[in-house]
């Protein structure tokens, strides 16, 4: 089985969600007029930015605006949506929460940030998340993470190890560590043998410029599609058969030593 993936790179307008909201509706009926997609994916915190000293007034009551228009997107075109990440207001705070769709609309995953960007003041305005990132993708195993989460080899490994085939990540990564970014992409890729598909924002807001390069990354560590800095789709299709050929030739699940491993 083979899925045709989108990534879409994108600006956002910062602490404006109607924009935004408006921007990747017309972003996603365009992107699927090209023809069948399996899957859509946007980047983190898309409907406000890190306009976060304004969070309580902008924040996403429940995710339910967010919520309405990507499962009516992902129904009409029968596609699953990777809906990057949007601040969440909840009873107890403010989260950095990852929407997933099936084909129906339905959701299937939200998954709130576990690692909050103390550089960027996260943990002053948001509430981190205590649940896995995992969700099926047509039956498939997959998981998603939210940028800083990748610096944690341990946190994705705890997600790889339920034979999880495409590691889903969304940021807004600025471009002073964007070569961290690619590093870290890839290496999660190489170590867990796996699709990592990730989506990065571009432009800038009034503390950060962002550095784009969205990635799709094979399970032997192949780039398939890399993002420069400008807006962009890329595209690229995931056949999880490779990840089974990869994990037979090298078989790294079955060599860990689990029993040195003092974390
Ligand atoms: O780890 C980094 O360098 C960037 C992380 C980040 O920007 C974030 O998690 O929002």
């Amino acid at each position: 089985m083979k899925l045709k993936t989108a990534v879409i790179q994108m600006d956002i307008a910062f602490g404006k969600p109607e924009l935004n909201y408006t921007y990747v509706e017309r972003k996603i009926r365009e992107v699927t007029s090209h023809g069948n997609l399996d899957i859509i994916v946007l980047p983190e915190l898309w409907t406000t930015g890190y306009d976060l000293t304004r969070l309580d007034d902008i924040a996403d009551n429940g995710a339910e605006t967010s919520k309405g228009l990507l499962s009516k997107l992902a129904k009409e075109f029968r596609v699953n949506i990777i809906g990057g990440s949007v601040a969440k207001k909840t009873e107890k705070g403010i989260t950095n929460t990852m929407l997933v769709f099936d084909r129906d609309g339905e959701v299937q995953k939200e998954y709130s940030k576990a690692h909050l960007f103390r550089l960027m003041d996260e943990e002053k305005y948001l509430k981190e998340g205590n649940e896995d990132g995992l969700f099926l993708v047509d039956g498939e195993q997959c998981a998603g993470v939210i940028c800083y989460d990748i610096r944690f080899p341990e946190w994705i490994r705890t997600h790889m190890i339920k034979d999880t085939k495409v590691l889903f990540v969304v940021a807004e990564w600025p471009k002073p560590r964007i070569d961290h970014w690619k590093t870290l992409l890839m290496s999660r890729a190489i170590e867990n043998q796996c699709y990592v598909v990730a989506c990065n924002r571009i432009g800038s807001d009034p503390n950060n410029e962002f550095g784009g390069k969205s990635m799709i990354i094979g399970p032997w560590g192949e780039i398939m599609a890399e993002g420069a800095e400008e807006e962009t789709v890329l595209f690229g299709e995931l056949e999880f058969e490779e990840v089974k050929k990869v994990r037979k030739t090298i078989p790294i699940f079955s060599d860990r030593r689990t029993e040195l491993y003092k974390l």
